[in-house]
């Protein structure tokens, strides 16, 4: 027998838990207050104190008897509630089910299958949870008796830190109860002593006083746990009926803005494809002799416009490219959780091999589930060896098919045209492969790939749709923006009418300049159009807060706890390969039962902007190894709310992971960046002290701080400001925009261009 609760041994010997409180103490058995536990010693002494022997033998088989009854009867009733339930929700569950077999189907339906599947992960579990919660209650509040079940699972809900409801939710959870006895009360959790007075309907200074007996001191605003509202309910002669919140409908589910089409009609589409590499290694080259290549003659005459895509033919089949310089788009847009790349073009000059940003697109194509098809690039040069290029590209996971592995790598020349028809058949063998298919007869889903504002025709936007057709005339809406489509062109820069899946089109309609990446929706009609984009107006905060749940060191435990985290994504940079290997080595050995560790990436540099897109769209933590986040990349942090952990001692990280996964980690001393500011000039003093002469880019500098010094995003010193000086003077500190000169303690190696940045050391106190 495990530990019981002091209310729960109390109801079994028939006191109450204030007497039982006095006794404990009196026996010299520390007890605060009726939530804490017992030891089974000390129950088997009280209960031979407040139970005869026989009888309690006695009382407890019949007990058991009449709890497996109720039990019985309880499961009944569930059941019956249940299929009511189920007929209520079939509705709803149809049309989930739908979204979600269709995202499983249809990959590309960017933002869908992002949504889909985070439902997936969720719903089953806040089901299960659920039940498990309506169990307990159920136990708790069927009769006063059933409470010294002790086998029960007990949650203590006074840890867990109480969930923010919104109004809206609120007032719906109070409208859904009608029980129509006055002896049950029904509360939401969390609940404060005030708000459970006024739901039993009695004086507050009763339940004070009440819950002074029971040992809790608890002031009026203070939230109180279900255990102790059941209890004080139980004094007033009342039950609580625990109303779990209704999960709130998404704007898309609403509006039944997305559904499954049927098997038969689902139409092939033309794959869309995203180009990604080293720079200069040809991506554009490439893409320009594809285009020169492969626009038919009768299209040309409409002038090729920058819209972000466009389509080429290749033996009567199209193919759609996203044109996009670099991966930027490709993992900018996944952050806002559109997938919308069916197979990703890895170009590779055959002279110059794997590079940094080709890592990075292998790991972007990789955590974003993408193939991936290598092009050889620049065969025509003579230092090209293509075997160097798929002999490094094996070192990091893509095994050439003609070396017995499965990516396909065609060597090219975007100069030559050599190689180029056999890439654009392996894009349509892989599509072929992918069954990309949709429905063209439906209203229209799409991503914006493009938008801006034009001065003469208003907000612009490109759309790639990726179900239905998107028509001339209909009313559309993406965000908060709706608009009826007044112009359509395709990206010859000529009218079109409509536009199929995987087509791109430019509009013109929209009311403002919509999100590149933001799913874009044909409605009805265009009042339903205003109404959407007006909630999600409503709703934008929200979602903004919803970032918070990122993972981050500090909220990693209670994710894995909560079953909510399997694997911790990690993307680790370092200033020296041998480091960032030993790093990852030792890393991947804190893999445990309950956690994964998965390094999704990994570098030699500074920590840039790709690397916090990929950790923001794979859910990851940032980890660097004497490198620094550049400016961009720490706005960008702090915006996706990426957790960047920077270190200079790889034992320190170690334990911080290990530490978190264990949900161990200390009280920590974090540093606080103040402000940056770069070094522009160098002086020496007598004595060969090095001034070094500064303008501070972000923030501010503090002569009482310490500093980093930065070259190329590695750190190369930390010590402290030795003196801080505005023209002659001393002063406390440097603001944005302002020059001075700065000295540091202990080092004299400060270059022009290296970058400064001051920070304090704050403590953070974790809960
Ligand atoms: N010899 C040869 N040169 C090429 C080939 N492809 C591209 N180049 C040259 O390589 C240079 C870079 O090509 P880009 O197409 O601009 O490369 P990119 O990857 O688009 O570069 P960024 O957009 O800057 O990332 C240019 O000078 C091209 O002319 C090729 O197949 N053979």
């Amino acid at each position: 027998m495990s530990k019981i609760r002091v209310h729960v041994l109390a109801k079994e010997v028939g006191i109450t838990s204030k007497e039982l409180i006095n006794k404990l103490n009196e026996m010299d058995i520390a007890v605060k207050n009726h939530m804490s536990t017992v030891d089974e010693n000390t129950v088997g002494k009280i209960k031979k104190l407040y139970l005869p022997s026989n009888d309690s033998k006695k009382t407890s088989s019949n007990k058991k008897e009449i709890d497996n009854k109720n039990l019985a009867d309880k499961k009944k009733s569930k059941e019956s509630k249940k299929e009511k339930t189920t007929n209520n929700q079939k509705t709803k569950k149809d049309i989930d089910n739908k979204v979600r077999k269709d995202s499983q189907h249809d990959k590309k339906s960017g933002e869908q299958l992002k949504k889909s599947s985070s439902e997936d992960k969720k719903k089953p579990k806040n089901s299960d949870k659920s039940d498990v919660k309506k169990d307990i209650k159920k136990e708790r509040t069927s009769t006063k008796k059933d409470f010294d079940e002790k086998k029960l699972p007990r949650r203590d809900l006074s840890k867990k830190k109480p969930k923010k409801k919104s109004k809206s939710q609120k007032r719906l959870e109070k409208k859904e109860v009608v029980t129509g006895d006055d002896t049950i009360v029904n509360l939401s959790m969390p609940i404060t002593v005030k708000e459970f007075a006024n739901e039993l309907n009695v004086p507050l200074a009763q339940v004070i006083t009440k819950l002074i007996g029971l040992g809790v001191m608890a002031s009026q605003n203070e939230i109180i746990d279900e255990d102790t509202c059941i209890l004080i309910a139980d004094e007033f002669g009342k039950e609580v009926n625990i109303v779990q919140p209704e999960e709130e409908k998404s704007i898309e589910e609403e509006f039944g803005l997305d559904f499954e089409d049927k098997e038969f009609q689902l139409k092939p589409r033309p794959p869309v494809v995203t180009v990604m590499g080293h720079v200069d290694h040809g991506k554009t080259s490439l893409l320009d002799e594809i285009k020169k290549s492969h626009v038919r003659t009768s299209e040309a005459g409409g002038i090729t416009q920058h819209i972000g895509a466009y389509t080429v033919n290749i033996d009567d089949k199209k193919v759609t490219f996203l044109d996009t310089p670099g991966h930027e788009a490709f993992t900018s847009m996944r952050l806002r959780g559109a997938q919308i790349t069916d197979i990703a073009i890895l170009v590779v000059a055959a002279d110059d091999g794997v590079m940094p940003q080709t890592l990075e697109a292998i790991s972007h194509a990789k955590s974003a589930n993408v193939p991936i098809i290598v092009a050889i690039n620049k065969i025509d040069k003579p230092s090209a060896n293509i075997d160097r290029v798929k002999q490094e590209l094996l070192e990091n996971g893509l095994l050439a098919e003609d070396w017995g592995g499965d990516t396909i790598m065609v060597p090219v020349s975007a100069k030559t045209s050599e190689g180029i028809d056999e890439l654009l058949e392996m894009i349509l063998l892989e599509a072929e492969m992918l069954e990309l298919k949709a429905n063209p007869n439906r209203r229209a889903i799409g991503t914006i790939i493009e938008a801006k504002l034009d001065k003469g025709k208003g907000p612009m936007a490109t759309v790639l749709v990726q179900k239905g057709t998107l028509r001339f005339g209909d009313n559309v809406v993406s965000g908060f923006s709706s608009g009826r489509i007044r112009a359509m062109t395709d990206d010859k820069n000529r009218t079109i009418k409509k536009a199929g899946p995987s087509m791109p089109a430019v509009i013109l309609g929209l009311s403002d300049v919509p999100n590149a990446g933001d799913l874009i929706y044909a409605v009805e009609d265009e009042k339903v159009a205003r109404t959407i984009a007006d909630k999600n107006k409503e709703s934008n905060r929200e979602n903004r807060i919803s970032l918070n749940n990122r993972v981050s060191l500090e909220n990693l435990f209670d994710r894995i706890k909560e079953g909510e985290m399997k694997e911790l994504n990690l993307v680790v940079k370092g200033d020296v390969k041998g480091s960032v290997e030993a790093l990852i080595q030792s890393l991947l050995k804190l893999d445990n039962e309950e956690v994964k560790i998965s390094v999704i990436h990994s570098g030699v540099g500074g920590i840039n902007e790709s690397d916090i897109t990929l950790a923001s769209a794979s859910n990851a933590i940032v980890i660097g190894f004497n490198v620094r986040p550049n400016i961009n990349a720490l706005d960008l942090a702090r915006e996706e709310d990426v957790d960047v952990r920077t270190y200079r001692v790889i034992y320190d990280i170690i334990n911080d992971v290990e530490a978190a996964v264990k949900g161990m980690l200390a009280p920590t001393i974090v540093e606080e960046i103040m402000g940056r500011c770069e070094v522009r000039q160098t002086f020496k003093l007598p004595g060969n002290t090095i001034v070094a002469g500064v303008y501070v880019l972000s923030g501010k500098i503090l002569r009482k701080s310490m500093v980093k010094v930065l070259r190329d995003d590695v750190v190369i010193h930390e010590g402290e400001i030795g003196s801080l000086k505005r023209f002659k003077d001393d002063v406390r500190e440097l603001a944005t925009g302002y020059e001075g000169g700065i000295t540091i303690d202990n080092f004299n190696d400060i270059r022009e261009g290296d970058l400064l940045e001051s920070y304090v050391l704050k403590e953070i106190q974790r809960d």
